[in-house]
């Protein structure tokens, strides 16, 4: 399928900006800060959730100021569509993590559907305990369990589709440097 690219400038011109750059990197220094003082002695996985985690990741990692090991999994449901299907694994983590603590780090809780999958699998599959990072957490009342929510949060945003920070738009614009969201979605 052919991309218009016209299109995918006009959706950044039109898009609203919810978080700017100085405010998701602040965000992100209050997520490290609460994970340095929580996971310092925990000695984790840290999974980067593919293609979304990848920014955030990025940015947190360096900010973390502990031992840990870095590995990545990929999970995806939206496609580059921006309704969420069924959970389709393109990548399971590589490295071992019987007996250990996971920290997942992902761009965003959104029905937490992903989330979910993930944190069971890593159960399932022997981590000891399993901690939870997201860049941003959508507002609203369709969260795959009521109680759903990441240990770790660096910004709750309205109920709109954002894009940005490792986010897309139909593959696009995960390079943007501050969290938007898409006229009229
Ligand atoms: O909370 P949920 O409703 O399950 O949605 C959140 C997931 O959706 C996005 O992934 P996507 O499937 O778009 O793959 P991507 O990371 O490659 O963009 C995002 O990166 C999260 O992993
Ligand atoms: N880019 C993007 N991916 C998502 N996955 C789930 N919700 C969203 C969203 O609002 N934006």
């Amino acid at each position: 399928m052919s991309v218009d690219l016209a299109h995918i400038r006009q959706v950044m011109a039109e898009a609203d900006c919810l978080f700017n750059h100085a405010e998701v990197e602040a965000a992100i220094g209050r997520v490290a800060a609460a994970i340095n003082a929580e996971l310092a002695e925990r000695n984790p996985v840290v999974f980067c959730v593919m293609n979304g985690g990848l920014v955030f990741a990025g940015k947190l990692l360096p900010l973390l100021d502990f031992p840990l090991e870095l590995s990545y999994l990929h999970a995806t449901r939206y496609r580059n569509e921006t309704r969420g299907g069924d959970l389709f694994w393109k990548a399971k983590p590589e490295i071992s993590f019987i007996d250990r603590d996971v920290l997942i780090v992902d761009d965003i809780l959104d029905e937490g559907h992903t989330l979910a999958a993930i944190v069971d699998f890593c159960r399932h599959e022997g981590a000891s305990a399993v901690h939870t990072a997201v860049l941003v957490d959508k507002r609203h009342q369709r969260k795959a369990a009521p109680d759903l929510k990441a240990d770790y949060a660096g910004l709750s945003c309205e109920d709109r589709y954002v894009f940005g920070y490792g986010m897309d738009y139909k593959g696009y614009w995960r390079n943007a440097a501050g969290i938007y969201a898409v006229k009229g979605l």
